[in-house]
């Protein structure tokens, strides 16, 4: 099975969840399945060698999931984006809306080398906001965003125009949209 329909088939639509109106992408079963958690981990590990980065920033949570696996593999470091209260040192912070909230999000001012290459990885890409503020974060660091990478983009969502204006088209890449 092609990679693309083997992660498709393990990513469930819930219904109204969190908020009504919203359809909630739930990618358990994906990470549920050793076959498809394993292919997706080794895809966005060659995505992170062909960029030639030095370090891999997960945003919480779901993003930790995928991307502390994917530095290891791609033997690069990890950084953690967190939400807000939650780094212990010094930070940058950043608000930003998704689609169904608002939300800060902060990193460590010492995560990063000057110039370092970073490649941004989620599950999701929505309206753009989280990617948006997380790419604003890493800047302020000092550090260079080389790509975003995410599981899922949700194509009726204007999360790829919002990042048109910071970063190459082709710098940001999803396996599935729908
Ligand atoms: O493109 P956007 O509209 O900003 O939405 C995408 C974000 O929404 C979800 O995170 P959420 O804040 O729900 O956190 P979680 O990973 O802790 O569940 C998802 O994991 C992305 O980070
Ligand atoms: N519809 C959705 N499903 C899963 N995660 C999301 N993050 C933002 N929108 C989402």
């Amino acid at each position: 099975m092609e990679l693309r329909d083997l992660l498709d088939s393990r990513i469930r639509d819930v219904p109204d969840w969190p908020k009504p109106g919203v359809v909630f992408k739930d990618i358990s079963p994906m990470l549920a399945d050793p076959e498809a958690f394993a292919a997706l981990v080794d895809a966005l590990a060659e995505q992170c060698s062909a960029a030639g980065v030095d370090k891999v920033v997960g945003i919480e949570a779901r993003g930790f999931i995928l991307a502390a696996p994917v530095a290891y593999r791609a033997g690069a470091g990890f950084v953690p984006v967190r939400k807000q209260g939650k780094l212990p040192c010094a930070t940058y912070a950043q608000s930003y809306d998704l689609e169904y909230g608002s939300a800060t999000l902060e990193v460590h001012q010492d995560a990063f080398a000057p110039g370092e290459r970073v490649l941004v990885i989620d599950d999701v890409l929505a309206t753009g906001g989280t990617v948006a503020a997380t790419i604003d974060l890493v800047r302020r660091t000092g550090a260079e965003v080389a790509g975003v990478s995410v599981l899922l983009e949700l194509g009726f969502l204007p999360g790829r125009a919002k990042l048109a204006g910071l970063l190459p088209d082709e710098s940001v890449r999803s396996f599935i949209t729908v």
